[in-house]
Formats: C-alpha cells, sequence, structure tokens
C-alpha cells in the first residue's frame, strides 16, 4: 500500500502524466450472478452503463464507490489504487435515482455536508455549498427543506453535493429515472451543461438510450455481467451488435454469412438478404423499420431482391406511425402511418409481403 499510495503523491501536480482518470477491471460475485467488466476513462470522459435489468450496471456503480468487495480485479484512479480504501475516503462523488437528499437538512446544510465530511470547517462548507447552488440556479432554494423541493431541484440539490467535494469520479445511478418527462428534459440539458464543465471522470448507469446518448462520450453496454459493446454513441447506433442494443436503437438486426453482396442468415439458410456493402464472412445487416415497405399482395414486375413473406405478429402505435411486428422467414419491425396501415387492412394473424431496398441495408463485419 505504501508504495502506491507514493506514486500517487509523486503524480499529483504533473498534467498529462499517465495513469490520469480511472482503469479498472472490477469483478464481483452475487451468488450465481458474476460481473466480470473492464473499464477505463480518461478525466473529463462521461461513459453510460447500458443493459438490461439485472445486468451487473448497479453492481458496477457499487463496486466503484465500494459499496460492494472486488472479487478479483483492480480499481485505480488518477494512479492511486481504491480497492482497499474505504467508500467514504474515496475521491468519489455519487448522485442516486432517489436523490437520497437529508430530510431534516435544507439545502444548503445537504450541500455543505460534503465539504464537511472532506475536511473543510462549517463555515468554508456552507460558502462552497452556497456557491454550488448559485452554480446550479437553486439559490432562492438554499433554506429549502427537501420536502418543499420539486424532484427536479431535489436532484440538482444532489448534483451540487457531489460536486461541491470535487471528486475525481463521479458516479450517477439513473439519475433522471424519477423525474416526470418535463422535469426530465430540463434536468437532462442541466445535467448535460455540468458533466461538460466537469474535469473528472463520469460514470452514468442508464435504461435509457436517450440520456446515454445526450450525456455521454462512450456507451458501454453490458448484458448478463459482461460488456457486449462499447463504443461511441454514433458507432453503438449504427452497428448493433446484439439484439438488445438493436432494439434500443430501433433497428432491425440479423446475423449471418456474407457472400459479396448476399447475407445468408444464420440458422435459416435460405433467407438472405441483399445490401450494397460487399462483404465476404460472418457478417451483421441491419435496417430501420421505417425502410420496410408493405404490401397486402406479392408485389409483381417488382426488381426488390428483399421480399419477403411475413405475418403481423402485432401492432403497436409508434410516435405518430404505427410499428408492426412481423414474423415470418424473416422476423422484422416495420412502421407504417395509419392511414397504410388502414389501407393494407392489417391486422395481427394476417399475411403482407414486406420489400426493403438494398440501398436502406447497411452491412458491417461481425
Ligand atoms: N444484494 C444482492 N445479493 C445477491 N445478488 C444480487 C444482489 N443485488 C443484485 N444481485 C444480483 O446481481 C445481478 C445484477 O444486478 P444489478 O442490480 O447490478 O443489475 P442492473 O443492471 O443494475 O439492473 P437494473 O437495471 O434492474 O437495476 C442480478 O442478477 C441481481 O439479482
Amino acid at each position: 500500500m505504501t508504495g502506491i499510495e507514493k506514486t500517487a503523491q509523486d503524480t499529483v501536480g504533473a498534467p498529462g502524466r499517465a495513469g490520469e482518470g480511472l482503469d479498472a477491471r472490477l469483478v464481483v460475485e452475487r451468488g450465481s450472478f458474476r460481473l466480470d467488466v473492464a473499464l477505463t476513462a480518461s478525466p473529463g470522459d462521461v461513459v453510460a452503463l447500458l443493459g438490461p435489468n439485472g445486468a451487473g450496471k448497479t453492481t458496477a456503480l457499487r463496486a466503484l464507490a465500494g459499496l460492494v468487495p472486488l472479487t478479483d480485479g483492480h480499481l485505480r484512479l488518477d494512479g492511486a489504487e481504491l480497492d482497499r480504501t474505504p467508500p467514504e475516503s474515496r475521491p468519489v462523488g455519487v448522485v442516486f435515482q432517489d436523490y437520497l437528499l437529508f430530510p431534516h437538512l435544507t439545502a444548503l446544510d445537504n450541500v455543505a455536508f460534503g465539504p464537511r465530511c472532506h475536511g473543510a470547517t462549517k463555515a468554508q462548507a456552507r460558502a462552497q455549498a452556497a456557491e454550488w447552488l448559485e452554480r446550479m440556479s437553486l439559490a432562492a432554494h438554499a433554506g429549502a427543506k427537501p420536502r418543499r423541493l420539486s424532484g427536479g431541484q431535489a436532484q440538482r440539490v444532489a448534483l451540487a453535493r457531489a460536486l461541491a467535494t470535487h471528486p475525481r469520479l463521479l458516479l450517477l445511478d439513473e439519475p433522471l429515472a424519477a423525474l416526470d418527462a418535463r422535469t426530465r428534459l430540463d434536468v437532462r440539458a442541466q445535467l448535460r451543461h455540468h458533466l461538460a464543465d466537469f474535469e473528472a471522470v463520469a460514470v452514468l448507469v442508464t435504461h435509457d438510450p436517450l440520456d446515454a446518448m445526450v450525456l455521454a462520450d462512450h456507451l458501454v453496454v453490458i448484458e448478463d455481467g459482461r460488456i457486449v459493446q462499447e463504443g461511441t454513441p454514433a458507432d453503438i447506433a449504427r452497428h448493433p451488435r446484439t439484439d438488445y442494443i438493436a432494439h434500443l436503437v430501433g433497428l432491425n438486426l440479423y446475423r449471418g454469412q456474407a457472400e459479396g453482396h448476399t447475407v445468408r442468415l444464420d440458422g435459416a439458410p435460405a433467407v438472405t438478404i441483399t445490401t450494397t456493402e460487399a462483404l465476404t464472412g460472418p457478417a451483421f445487416v441491419a435496417f430501420p423499420p421505417s425502410a420496410v415497405t408493405l404490401h397486402r399482395d406479392r408485389p409483381t414486375g417488382s426488381s426488390a431482391r428483399n421480399l419477403w413473406r411475413c405475418e403481423v405478429a402485432g401492432l403497436e402505435t409508434h410516435g405518430d406511425q404505427i410499428r408492426a411486428a412481423l414474423t415470418g422467414e424473416l422476423p422484422l419491425a416495420a412502421d407504417l402511418t395509419t392511414v397504410a396501415a388502414a389501407e393494407l387492412d392489417l391486422r395481427p394473424g394476417g399475411t403482407v409481403w414486406a420489400t426493403v431496398k438494398a440501398a436502406q441495408t447497411h452491412a458491417y463485419p461481425a
């Protein structure tokens, strides 16, 4: 430990030093569940952990905060080993979904609590807290107890409390999940602004792809305790590699073997998708539901190579469109207008023909 502490001290104040930021491999075993994820980030990065229920996102965040012990792996922050540092001594700020403000303290004292715990005098802590509340446009609510704050205000107080300690790692656990749609929009915009100014590493857990896309520079998708894909939001939206991610970004996704412009689907080799990109070997093909055109009868004289006979499994409204879930030789989602759905007389159990232009598909190596 001494050697590690020395390393951390030696590096303080050396800008651009190697080892700055987060370098972690988090292995946590909880009963039959095993989390094993590697996370690295540089100061200024906002990383979003995204994944279905039970994937292990919260476990990863709690491991970073020191609230659950690592079974294996390591956790370094700015070159210092944090593994055995108790949660309260870590330079880590945490914002939870349900704010967790102290109900008996005012907004100001809630924020001052952070600096106080990190050794500031009462007067210093309150001065810093007042500054943070001002920055969050909450100065007028400094004397209010949490029960008199709206959800959006309470969440900004929680953010101020976390930031007031100048954490080197900011952890946000579903910070917008408890807010109504309108407040969520405002708080998301403010959070984006504060995260852009934040100079250390921020890790955000969310279910919401929009929060992840808007707030993070780097997405890490976790399924069943493992990272299944990571990259920039644009890259992940364009090249999903699992059904969960494809669904999240609203794309139809298939995996198969490419031979030039044709991809033969795994598990159904008789079904092919024609693409404009030429590839060889294992490949993904993706296309949006809006690229699918539906027909009541088999189109005659159509040059479309991508033509499939489908059965309507279900219909739901999707924004101002109807989204049809189709099964058959190629399961897919198709978007159409209400008028088109009525004209096609779409109803569950009915048969339709689906076409997709090759130019609207996107193929990439698997
Ligand atoms: N205290 C615990 N003891 C044992 N197992 C636990 C405990 N907490 C969570 N788990 C298990 O760990 C796994 C991961 O849970 P975790 O809460 O990290 O997932 P998550 O991705 O955050 O899910 P959600 O999006 O539903 O919050 C789950 O299988 C869960 O049942």
